[in-house]
């Protein structure tokens, strides 16, 4: 078998700079840097195909609509596109006024001065010039001692302060400057330092420039890239915090950071990096970029909201985002890009789902006392807040647990299952999942539920069906006394003394009576009950009596079709509210065989949704009682 290469032969370690006494530990980033998007210059020159001018445009207007007020567009002698793309911006009045639009350009006079011609009327622009710094450039690329490569940068800063200060007075242009020590990281801190005071005195000159706005503009950029990620993001933000401190007039400078992601550490190497005194971040949307690319400046943006402070940036409609990113680059977004993936918010495994689910319904609680504060395991931040829906959350396969079933079936239907219902009809999903080795959709979930529970019409109507019913009270009221039901856990909330139903027609002509059933729960009389049911298509009469309208019910099934069935757990509670609350009931019904082990196992289960109370519960027994003759191929008898 191959083996890995021994490295320590081929690659030197990297050699932090000493800082003893670094402060950035103890900070925090509790406001947001200056943003700016390279999307459109660093993000492009980085792909096989670089956009069209037509995509570059679109890509530009969302990036408006997000919020950026710093925009690097191009890289405008690099091509007749690049250019074009400025004087396009121009002529269309694209920029809005707030807007800065930020162009590169190499240490070159000739592509200096081309990248003025691009940029000539527009309003705010920042030239941005780079030359590389560190050791290997100088020796290998350049050519260059140290002094050489000061040389090479102060003299076309010159330049660069003397056509700014043309192009304002012909054209009305603000201008301000960047400087790039290209290869930062890679390069002595001190000379970095070094070659950047060099730059400052020659643009600044000792003077604050006045521009076309009459805006006093005293500072520049100082742009420090991790061109190559190739430390661990404490020593990148030494290399920051040692450049902060020992820069002069500070308060002259912005200090910029340009990670790019080779070890995988842009977005901490750039939070850190802002711990460590930096007041602005370049980078891209979704991490587009030069080999790894580019720091991300979703995540970057959302873990601050995640902390509580707004980025300035609106990423709400995220998804959009990822559209725009996908159609103008071509690049696909990773389904597990943090924030922004398909399924970071999903959780397909039981425990996740459990928890998620208790978290949102302790999350729920709470606000509806007014605490509206995020607290639920494993999102970190709430989905809706990126533009995501709740049903992406949980999503079912065979590693999905009860929770995450219920919590579909809750979302989809408004059903809230007891507990021990939940466990139950998690078996039938499991066998399907494993079935089908797929991913069960919360159509598949659904119509599972209909299918195991005869609910929702003819199609999944069970052996029995409910056609209509009247229940009578066998004593005057005088009669009554106040007892305890006599079904376990506890008789159902009866909804009348005198009640007919007709359910042919689905709605029932009844509507629930809340004051009379409690006051009914309290006072269970004798009662007799006759009902009008479908049995294998045949209709027929039976009826019952007991101390309620289920044990009436089931006495009924007893008596007439000769099933013997009795209730072990009964839940109910409402869906929707106003005129159109229902009832939900589900029941729990055990038949005299039912031995030790079926009684763990638990027995059938059931569920009726009705506007009235009675008819749900008894069709939750018919839902339950269905299922048991499906189970036990019992035959019905005709008694
Ligand atoms: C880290 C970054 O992302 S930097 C930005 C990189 N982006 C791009 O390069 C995209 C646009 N670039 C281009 O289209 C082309 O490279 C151009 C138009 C700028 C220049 O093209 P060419 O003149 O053909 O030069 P080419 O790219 O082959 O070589 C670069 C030359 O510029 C020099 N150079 C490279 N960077 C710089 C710089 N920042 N300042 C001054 N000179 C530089 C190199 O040393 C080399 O000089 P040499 O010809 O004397 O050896
Ligand atoms: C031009 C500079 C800022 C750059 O893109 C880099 O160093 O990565
Ligand atoms: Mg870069």
């Amino acid at each position: 078998m191959p083996m890995l290469s021994d490295p320590s032969k081929r690659y030197t370690p990297f050699q932090p700079v000493p800082l003893p006494n670094r402060q950035w530990p103890d900070k925090q980033n509790s406001k947001p840097p200056i943003w700016l998007s390279t999307d459109l210059r660093d993000g492009n020159q980085s792909l096989a195909n670089p956009m069209s001018n037509e995509q570059k445009m679109r890509f530009f207007r969302h990036l408006v609509q997000i919020g950026f007020k710093e925009i690097e567009v191009s890289y405008p002698a690099a091509s007749d596109s690049d250019f074009a793309f400025c004087r396009e911006l121009q002529y269309g009045g694209e920029v809005p006024d707030d807007v800065w639009i930020q162009v590169l350009t190499p240490a070159r006079a000739d592509l200096i001065k081309r990248t003025f011609e691009a940029v000539a009327g527009l309003k705010n622009v920042i030239i941005h010039m780079y030359n590389a710094t560190s050791c290997i450039f100088r020796e290998v690329v350049f050519n260059n001692n140290r002094e050489q490569t000061i040389q090479l940068a102060v003299e076309h800063t010159k330049l660069v302060r003397e056509l700014a200060e043309q192009y304002a007075a012909s054209h009305g242009t603000n201008f301000r400057y960047e400087y790039s020590p290209e290869t930062f990281s890679q390069t002595e801190t001190e000379y970095a330092v070094e070659v950047c005071e060099a730059v400052k005195k020659n643009w600044l000159g000792g003077k604050a420039s006045v521009w076309a706005d009459g805006r006093k503009e005293e500072r520049i950029i100082f742009n420090l890239p991790a061109t190559v990620e190739v430390c661990t993001p404490n020593c990148f933000a030494d290399q920051v915090e040692l450049f902060c401190r020992s820069i002069s007039e500070r308060e002259k400078c912005i200090i910029s950071l340009h990670t790019h992601n080779d070890r995988g550490c842009a977005v901490a190497a750039a939070e850190l990096g802002c711990m460590a005194g930096a007041d602005r971040i370049e980078g891209t949307v979704l991490g587009n970029g030069e080999r790894t690319g580019n720091v991300d400046l979703v995540t970057l943006a959302m873990n601050l909201y995640s902390q509580g402070t707004h980025p300035q940036l609106d990423f709400s409609d995220l998804f959009s985002v990822v559209d725009t990113v996908v159609e103008c680059t071509g690049l696909p977004v990773h389904p597990r890009h943090p924030y922004a993936g398909e399924l970071v918010f999903t959780a397909f495994s039981g425990s996740h789902q459990d928890a998620i689910k208790k978290g949102f319904e302790a999350q729920a609680a709470r606000e509806r006392k007014g605490d509206v504060r995020w607290n639920l395991p494993y999102l970190p931040i709430d989905p809706a807040d990126v533009g995501c829906t709740y049903e992406a959350v949980i999503r079912v396969n065979s590693q999905s647990g009860k929770g995450g079933i219920a919590y579909i079936v809750k979302q989809a239907m408004a059903l809230d299952l007891p507990r021990r219902m939940q466990i139950s009809f998690y078996r039938v999903i499991q066998i399907r999942s494993e079935t089908s080795g797929k991913e069960m959709t919360t159509k598949d979930i659904t119509t599972a539920f209909r299918q195991t529970y005869h609910l929702g019409g003819s199609v999944y109507d069970g052996r029995i069906v409910l056609k209509s019913f009247t229940t009578m009270d066998l004593r005057t009221p005088a009669e009554s006394i106040p007892s305890t039901p006599d079904l376990s856990p506890s008789e159902p909330r009866p909804h009348s003394r005198m009640a007919s139903l007709s359910l042919s027609a689905g709605r029932p002509e009844a509507s629930p009576s809340p004051d009379r059933t409690a006051h009914d729960n309290l006072n269970p009389a004798p009662k007799r009950l006759t009902a009008k049911v479908l049995v294998d298509g045949k209709l027929r009469d039976i009826a019952g009596e007991g101390n309620g309208p289920l044990s009436c019910f089931l006495d009924a099934l007893n008596a007439d079709l000769g099933i013997q069935l009795s209730i072990r757990e009964y839940t109910e509670h409402a869906v929707g509210a106003g005129s159109d609350v229902k009832a939900a009931t589900y029941v729990e019904l055990i038949p005299p065989e039912a031995d030790s082990r079926d009684k763990t196992r638990g027995g059938f289960w059931g569920v009726g949704v009705d506007s009235d109370i009675t008819a749900s519960g008894l069709k939750a027994v018919l839902s339950a009682a269905n299922g048991y003759l499906d189970d036990k191929k019992i035959e019905i008898q005709d008694v």
